[in-house]
C-alpha cells in the first residue's frame, strides 16, 4: 500500500529525514545568478545532496522552472533585463509556480531591499557574502516546509483507509474529464464498484477486518488500471469510483470484468455471502460521448442504476450502458 506519510499516531511526517524519503529523489534546486562565479560557489554547497539547475537570466529561469519544478529557488537580486523581483513576482502570479519557495541571495545589506524582497513573494533573505553552513541550515529549513506542505495538499485529495483518491478529489476531477471530453468529443466511461454483502462480512469478522478487505479490494482495483489518465478513487464506505478518459463502452465493460475478477481472485473467505465462498463485487457501467444537452450527474446516475441492476441480477457482475 502507498505511504502516506503519516507517522504512528497518524500525523503527517514532518522531519526532515521523513520528507525527504517520501519524496524518493533528491531535492531539485535552481541556482539563478548572472555572475557564473557566484552559481559556481552555491553550486559547492548544494551539489552532494541537491539535484542542482543554474541559470545565469531571469526569463530562462522562468522556463526551467516549469520543465523541471524545482523544489527551492536561489535568486540573485540585481540582472540585466528582467531583475530578482519580477521573476519573483513573476512566479507567485503563476498558480502552476507560486508553491516554489523563493530565498533572495543578494549583496545588499539594507532593509529596504530585504523587506522589497519578502514582499515580492520570498521566504527569506541572504546576504553576500555568505557563510555555506547558513545558507545549507535556511535552505533545509524552506525545504522542510515546503515537502510538508505538498504532502498536506496530497493528503487532502486522499483516502486514509486505502490510499486512493478521495471523493473530493473525484468530484473535481470528473467534472474536468466531463468537460475535456464534451469539448473532444472523446468517449467517457465510469465505472462504479460496490462490496457485495459487505455490511454481513462486517458483522460476521469485525470492522478491523472489514477495513483490511477494503484495502484489499482498492489493490486489486488499483492493478487493473493501465493508462495514466485513469483515476480510481474512493467513493463512499464500501463503494468505487474509476473514471476512464477517452474509454468506450465495450473498453470501459473489459475493465470492469477484469476488476470483478481480481477481486475474486483474491480469495478473501466470505462467511455469509449469497453470492459465492469469497468476498466480491458488483459494477456498473456507463459510457457517454458528452454533448450540450447531458450533464456529469447522468453518467453518474446511470453507473449507479447499472450497479443497481448487478445486484438484482445475483451481484459479482458487471451491468453496462451507454448514454
Ligand atoms: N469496515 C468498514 N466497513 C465500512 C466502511 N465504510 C462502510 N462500511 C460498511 O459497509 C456496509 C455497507 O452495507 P450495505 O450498504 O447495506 O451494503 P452491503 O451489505 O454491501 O450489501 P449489497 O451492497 O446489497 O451487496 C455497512 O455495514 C457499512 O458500515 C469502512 O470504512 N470500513
Amino acid at each position: 500500500m502507498e505511504d502516506l506519510g503519516l507517522t504512528a499516531d497518524g500525523a503527517p511526517a514532518h522531519d526532515h529525514g521523513s520528507l525527504l524519503r517520501l519524496l524518493g529523489r533528491r531535492p531539485r534546486l535552481l541556482l539563478v545568478d548572472d555572475q557564473p562565479l557566484n552559481i559556481q560557489a552555491l553550486y559547492q554547497v548544494f551539489s552532494a545532496d541537491y539535484q542542482v539547475f543554474m541559470s545565469t537570466h531571469a526569463s530562462q529561469a522562468l522556463a526551467l522552472c516549469r520543465d523541471r519544478q524545482p523544489d527551492l529557488l536561489l535568486l540573485d537580486v540585481e540582472m540585466p533585463g528582467m531583475d530578482g523581483y519580477e521573476l519573483c513576482r513573476e512566479l507567485k502570479r503563476s498558480p502552476d509556480l507560486r508553491g516554489i519557495p523563493v530565498i533572495f541571495v543578494t549583496a545588499h545589506q539594507d532593509a529596504e531591499a530585504e523587506t522589497r524582497g519578502l514582499e515580492a513573494g520570498a521566504v527569506d533573505f541572504i546576504s553576500k557574502p555568505f557563510n555555506a553552513g547558513v545558507v545549507r541550515a535556511r535552505v533545509k529549513a524552506q525545504l522542510s516546509l515546503k515537502l510538508q506542505s505538498d504532502l498536506l495538499r496530497r493528503l487532502a485529495f486522499l483516502d486514509g483507509l486505502t490510499g486512493l483518491y478521495n471523493r473530493r478529489h473525484f468530484d473535481e476531477r470528473f467534472e474536468l474529464e466531463f468537460q475535456r471530453a464534451r469539448r473532444t468529443g472523446a468517449p467517457l466511461s465510469l465505472v462504479l464498484a460496490d462490496v457485495d454483502f459487505f455490511k454481513r462480512y462486517n458483522d460476521h469478522y469485525g470492522h478491523l477486518a472489514g477495513d483490511d478487505c477494503l484495502r484489499r479490494v482498492a489493490l486489486a482495483l488499483k492493478d487493473c488500471l493501465k493508462r495514466p489518465g485513469d483515476l480510481l478513487s474512493r467513493y463512499g464506505g464500501e463503494e468505487f469510483a474509476c473514471v476512464l478518459p477517452e474509454t468506450d463502452l465495450a473498453g470501459a465493460l473489459a475493465v470492469a470484468t477484469g476488476m470483478e475478477q481480481a477481486v475474486r481472485e483474491q480469495q478473501m473467505a466470505h462467511a455469509h455471502s449469497d453470492a459465492g465462498a469469497e468476498v466480491t463485487i458488483s459494477l456498473g457501467v456507463a459510457c457517454v460521448q458528452p454533448h450540450a444537452g447531458i450533464e456529469s450527474a447522468q453518467l453518474i446516475t446511470t453507473a449507479d442504476e447499472q450497479l443497481y441492476r448487478a445486484k438484482a441480477q445475483g451481484r459479482a457482475r458487471a451491468c453496462a450502458i451507454q448514454l
